[in-house]
Parts: structure tokens; sequence; C-alpha cells
């Protein structure tokens, strides 16, 4: 199944076709290929580009379809069939659990895990208008917002990034919710307006980070991919991840998680903080709490359970229907 081409080993890397996608891959490939030089590894490497369904169906209401894994399905498929050999998602949509056989490779730094808002002038959260359009599909964000500001007015604004920038003009909108790690891969810093602070906002599970899937058993790649991993990165996301995964969610619920670092490991075991909310579209509901500790599966039990003694599933359950 390995492709070899002047004795060296072609590692395919495949990817969704979005600027995005294609831009954090190539960001990634770019620093294997570092990895490489600095090891001594012999590999070269191939980009394949794969539609997924999520792609031909973006103009649909996602969360009607039932999101869950809409992007990835195809590229495991991929995977399986040996036709690509590893594959970079952004954390925050790769699927809680992964098919038999497969694995995630390895959790790269994170960038900046915040929300963002991009507006015509500039302005800050709260500098906005009273009523502004705010225009965003999560319902993640439009909680945390409406919670702080009911009299906004949260309209649903979809596509690539670029797409929902160029509706902040076409549609009207005061301002347009983004993920700044987004942004910030493109080169687009420059475009935000302000950031949400991560007490205002709390990210989605993973934002900011990466995932890359490969085969459990093909050693070359876990072994490079190994090199890439970031300790600090991959603790944190775990914390979200069990968080998110002990209440069941997806991409398309208002869970938001964020794990930070309070003692790196030192002396002893690092100790994190994990903050997690779970609140009504409407914002007329927020449950959040933070919670200590050092190992990161039992944490992301703990807050999930601290937040279901409060009533969590019961919002989940309605936002189910
Ligand atoms: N749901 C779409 C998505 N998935 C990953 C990012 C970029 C940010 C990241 O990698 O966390 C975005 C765009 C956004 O939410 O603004």
């Amino acid at each position: 199944m390995t492709y070899i081409v002047d004795g060296r080993r072609v590692i395919v890397v495949g990817t969704r076709q979005s600027a995005l996608a294609l831009t954090q891959t190539g960001q990634v490939i770019d620093q294997l290929k570092a990895l490489c030089a600095e090891h001594g590894l012999p590999y070269a490497f191939e980009i394949r580009k794969i539609v997924t369904k999520g792609d031909r169906i973006l103009d649909v209401t996602l969360s009607k379809v039932g999101g869950k894994g809409l992007f990835v399905k195809e590229i495991e498929q991929a995977l399986f069939d040996g036709e690509i050999d590893l594959a970079v998602h952004s954390m925050k949509d790769m699927p809680y659990e992964l098919p038999e056989g497969l694995v995630n490779g390895a959790v790269p730094k994170r960038v900046d895990p915040r929300d963002c808002l991009i507006t015509g002038g500039g302005a800050a959260f709260e500098e906005l208008p009273a009523g502004a359009k705010v225009g965003t599909s999560s319902l993640r964000r439009s909680s945390q917002l409406l919670h702080a500001r009911p009299d906004l007015v949260i309209e649903s604004v979809r596509g690539n990034i670029d797409s929902r920038i160029k509706k902040l003009e076409t549609e009207g909108f005061d301002a347009i919710v983004l993920a700044a790690a987004g942004m910030q891969r493109m080169g687009w810093e420059g475009k935000i307006s302000s950031f949400l602070s991560e007490e205002l906002c709390v990210p989605a599970v993973g934002q900011g980070a990466l995932g890359i899937e490969c085969r459990e058993d093909d050693a070359d790649v876990r072994a490079l991919l190994a090199l890439l991993n970031d300790e600090e990165t991959a603790l944190t996301v775990a914390a979200e991840r069990s968080f998110l995964g002990e209440l069941n969610g997806g991409c398309q619920i208002p869970i938001g998680a964020h794990a930070k670092l309070v003692r790196s490991g030192g002396e002893g075991a690092p100790v994190l903080e994990l903050t997690g909310i779970v609140g009504s579209p409407d914002g007329s509901v927020l449950l959040k709490e933070t919670v200590r500790g050092e190992d990161p599966a039992a944490l992301g039990v703990e807050a999930a359970n601290r937040l279901k003694a409060k009533g969590a599933d019961r919002i989940l359950a309605d936002v189910r229907g």
C-alpha cells in the first residue's frame, strides 16, 4: 500500500477543499517537512482533495440534516482504503469517537481559542448598538451572546468563512461571529474587529486546535506525527472532549468548553482548569461550571455531571427535539 518515489515514502494527505482546510493542511505539511529535515526522516508529501457530503450541502441547513461527522466520513473511508495516509481536521469538527482502526495521531499546538467579531466599523461587543443584527449559526454563540445582551438580534449565516465575511455587507449584519483561529490561519487577523473573552463566550470544544487522523497500524506516520504533538494542547483538548462526550454533544448543540493548564508539570502532575457551559439557544438559561484536577477525562465527566445536576440534560433534550 505504501507508495515510494525515488526511494522515499510519499505520505498522501487528504483534505477538504475549503480555503481554510487547504490552508491548515498546507501549514501542517510544512511543519512535518521541517520535522523530517530535523530528524532525518525520508518522507515526501502529496495533497489529495476530497469532496465531503458536508461540502455538497453547505447551503442546506446543516442542523436539519444532522451534522455529526458530515465532513469526515469520506475522508475516513479514504484512510481505510489507503488512498490517503493522514487527514488534518479542525478539532472542533472532529467526531468524538473515531472508528476502529483510525486514531488521532497528533494534536499540534493550539492557536487562539477565542471567538471574534467582524464588524463594519471595528466595534467591540459592548459597543454594538441596541438591537444590532449579529450573524452566527452556532447555538453556542447565540446562547452566550443573547445571555449577555438580550437586545441583540441573532440571524443565521452559513458557508465558509470567506463567504460569511462577505455576508456582513451584502446581508446587512452589524457583526459576524467567527473563530479567531480560522482568521489567524488564513492570515486575516487584520479583519478581526474585536475578540470575545473566554468568560463572555466560552469557545467550542477543541476550538483553535487541530487533530490529525491516521491509520492505527501505520507505524511510520504515527512516529512522524508524534513529533508534532503538543502535550499541553492534547491534555486540555482531552478534558474538553471528555466533557462533550459525557453530554453526548455534537457540533449543533449549545455546548462550550475551555480548558487551560493552571500548573505545569514541573513539580508533580500538571493541573487543568476546565470551564463548561450548556445554554438555551435564546440565552435565557446559561449553565456554567469550572472544575480543577489532574485527570482530563475525569475532569470532563465532573463538569458535565455538575451541569446535569443543574438541568443541562433538559436543555439539551429540548434542543434535540
Ligand atoms: N465550524 C466551522 C469551523 N471549524 C473550524 C473553524 C476554524 C476555527 C478552529 O479551527 O477552531 C471553523 C470556522 C468558525 O467557526 O468560525
